[in-house]
């Protein structure tokens, strides 16, 4: 098995949303075990530390219906400088989140180094909204618009450039709650969506081996993001979200899609988001987390 060189990086962001304690994910991440899991399995971990959140006010900017809108651009600056100076030195840059806003920097600070990424979306939500559509002003609900240079500028032009990836290179898997404005948009640019009723149709197995072939073969890419949403998956098993949708994913679906990622070895960069202490569990939902970080990084169950 290859050997990676590992970088953790936490991002205690909340601010993408209004529910409070998602800053504290990436701490249960780590408390969880997610270093000596990855360790474990041969590879080298380097922990990075947290990306430094300022304070914000909560409020919705008047032109741009952006909440938070600046501490959100600053933070995704120095989380895209991170990632990119992690990617640079070729190590494979571990995200922890923090709500999916995060994602804008993660995206900003891979893509430098691709001339034609791609990515996996897993997740409940298409997160495609902009300052027109979104109903709420939340900038999680809204990082994968962003990414192929869709919505307000400031966070479409994070590290001065734009788009991170093309439309044709997303596949969003897991999705069961989109607005109208996001499913206009899936419909226009051609993005590949496996929703639940795909997942439920032609079962997991099947959805992975379509997504890894589309990526691979179909679009050419040079490397592939995976953004993983915690709420991707059944609340049964991740109640520590705070926008949790009924009739996700399930446990072993998810390892199962993990393990079909790590054998056909497509994954160079991954985000784990949205876990929040707070509403979960006994800290079940980044158990989880880390569980599935051991698949996609080659844990076997025998
Ligand atoms: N990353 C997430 N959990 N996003 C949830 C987004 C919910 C809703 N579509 C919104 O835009 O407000
Ligand atoms: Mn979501
Ligand atoms: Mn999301």
């Amino acid at each position: 098995m290859n050997k990676l060189n590992v970088s953790i990086i936490g991002v205690p962001m909340d601010h993408g949303q209004m529910r409070r304690g998602v800053d504290m994910g990436p701490s249960a991440i780590r408390y969880a075990g997610v270093v000596d899991r990855i360790e474990n399995l041969g590879h080298e971990v380097k922990d990075e530390g947290d990306i430094q959140i300022r304070k914000a006010d909560g409020k919705v900017d008047e032109n741009t219906n952006l909440r938070n809108m600046d501490v959100i651009t600053e933070a995704t600056e120095a989380l895209g400088e991170t990632v990119s100076g992690v990617a640079k030195s070729g190590n494979f840059p571990l995200v922890l989140g923090g709500d999916h806003s995060i994602a804008i920097g993660t995206l900003a600070g891979i893509s430098e180094h691709y001339e034609n990424l791609g990515v996996i979306w897993y997740d409940a939500h298409a997160d495609m909204n902009t300052s027109e559509t979104s109903p709420s002003g939340n900038i999680h609900g809204m990082p994968l618009a962003a990414s192929f240079g869709h919505g307000h500028e400031k966070l479409t032009n994070i590290r001065g450039y734009s788009p991170k990836v093309k439309p044709e290179n997303i596949v969003i898997i897991g999705a069961r709650s989109v607005d109208p404005g996001e499913r206009e948009l899936i419909k226009e640019r051609g993005i590949k969506v496996f929703s639940m009723h795909e997942i439920d149709k032609l079962g997991m197995d099947h959805v992975m081996q379509e997504s890894i072939r589309y990526l691979r073969e179909e679009r050419k890419t040079d490397g592939v993001h995976l953004s993983l949403d915690l709420d991707g998956i059944d609340p049964m098993y991740t109640p520590g979200v705070g926008t949790p949708v009924p009739g996700g994913i399930s446990y072993r679906e998810s390892h199962l899609a993990m393990e079909m990622l790590f054998d056909a070895g497509l994954i160079t960069s991954a985000e784990f988001v949205e876990v929040n202490p707070i509403l979960d569990e006994k800290n079940r939902t980044a158990d989880v987390a880390v569980a599935l970080i051991g698949s996609l990084l080659g844990e076997k169950l025998v």
